[in-house]
């Protein structure tokens, strides 16, 4: 098992990170959280059916009050509707502010829950237990949102988990594709972050269909650590908080144009980094080796191009909506360099022009 810390201005807390470590969660959470009234484990059907009696059993040997609150499983349960349930839950079964919300999940529980315990009574303590590789991004920094319609994360909150327990035994039973959506964002932590990482990617990595759990160590770690710098400079985005956003102002475009769930959140950050990397290398004529990039994500299996029914035009206005559109000009996060990410603003008409590029030219 390793320790490592995460320094928010708010709030450093602790991720436990280890392979069958859900035993210890009752003693670490005593540890970071005094005398609780009440649990509140908020999962999905999936983790439940999963995992859900194992958690329960693991924090009642402390004589804790545990409860359960399992919504659907997927994108769509980052709602309106299923937040508002889990808020009448906890309600209904008298949880106070001495109570302590438990995210155990993907990034869709934490996000959920993790809305729900900054909002619950204007805010109560919560503890990430994450169950997808997607999530070693998710669980760390404290980004807890709901979907609307119009737009990915736009009703939210930055609020800091107390502490973050990642088993990664969990991870044995995700389907490949939930697997690749979290490599998508071990990926964009190295093109953020550290050349070298992404070259031994490249060199190592060329199917997801049989990764070891010591890679999947090796990613988890690297991704903690890169976003671990970040949110201990940048904790509400003001500054260089935003180069995580790196594929994502084209990906959330997807993401909501196809409808929440359609595709998972990684494939639709690699096809947006894909676009941003073309776009970096046309911005600051430089050469990326953009082709082999392409052909790396197309032999992983990522989405290397946008499907044909879906117009340039919708995009735009998606992309006009992104959090980081300031007076209707586009911010993008673009890479002067591998490893070296900067922000660049475009008008609508010249993103326009770009993209559609890229979907005649750059695509094939
Ligand atoms: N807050 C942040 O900083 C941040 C960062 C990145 C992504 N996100 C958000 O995270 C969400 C995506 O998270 P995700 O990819 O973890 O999706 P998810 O939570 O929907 O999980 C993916 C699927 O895997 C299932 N599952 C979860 N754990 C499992 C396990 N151990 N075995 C088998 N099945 C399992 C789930 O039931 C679900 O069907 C998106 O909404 C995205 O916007 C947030
Ligand atoms: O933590 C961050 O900051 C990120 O941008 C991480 C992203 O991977 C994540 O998808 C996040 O939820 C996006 O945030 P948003 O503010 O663009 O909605
Ligand atoms: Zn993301």
């Amino acid at each position: 098992m390793e320790q490592m810390m995460i320094q928010t201005k708010s709030r450093p807390y602790p991720v436990f990170l280890g392979d069958g470590i859900i035993d210890n969660v009752g003693e670490w959470l005593l540890s970071v959280c005094n005398n609780p009234s009440k649990i509140l484990i908020i999962t999905d059907q999936t983790v439940k059916d999963l995992y859900g009696g194992k958690l329960e059993s693991v924090l009642k040997a402390f004589d804790l009050d545990v409860l359960t609150c399992v919504v659907p499983s997927g994108e769509q349960s980052k709602s309106f509707e299923t937040y508002y349930k889990c808020l009448t839950f906890a309600l209904e079964n008298n949880l106070d502010r001495e109570s302590v919300i438990i995210a155990f999940g993907g990034g869709v529980v934490g996000d959920l829950a993790g809305f729900v315990a900054a909002t619950f009574m204007r805010g109560i303590p919560f503890i990430q237990v994450p169950t997808t590789l997607l999530a070693h991004d998710s669980a760390v920094g404290g980004k807890v949102a709901i979907n609307h319609p119009l737009g990915k994360n736009m009703i939210g909150a930055f609020h800091q988990p107390h502490a973050i327990i990642y088993d990664t035994q969990f991870l044995k039973t995700l389907p490949l594709l939930e697997i690749r959506s979290g490599f998508a964002e071990v990926v964009k932590h190295g093109f953020i972050n550290d050349r070298s990482f992404v070259e031994n990617l490249m060199k190592t990595i060329h199917s997801l269909n049989h990764v070891t759990s010591e890679q999947l160590q090796w990613f988890i770690r690297k991704g903690i650590e890169v976003k671990a710098e970040i949110v201990a400079e940048d904790e509400r985005e003001t500054g260089k908080r935003a180069f995580l956003n790196f594929g994502h102002t084209l990906g959330h475009a997807l993401e909501a144009e196809l409808g929440y769930g359609k595709i998972s959140h990684g494939d639709a950050v690699a096809c947006g980094m894909l676009f941003a990397l073309w776009l970096s290398e046309k911005i600051f004529r430089k050469d990326f080796q953009y082709k082999s990039i392409k052909n790396w994500f197309n032999e992983i299996g990522f989405p290397v191009k946008i499907d044909e029914t879906i117009q340039t035009e919708s995009l735009l206005e998606r992309m006009k909506k992104d959090k980081k559109t300031v007076h209707s000009q586009i911010r993008f996060v673009l890479l002067e360099d591998i490893g070296n990410p900067v922000l660049k603003t475009f008008d609508t008409h010249t993103l326009y022009s770009f993209l559609n590029e890229w979907r005649t030219e750059g695509c094939v």
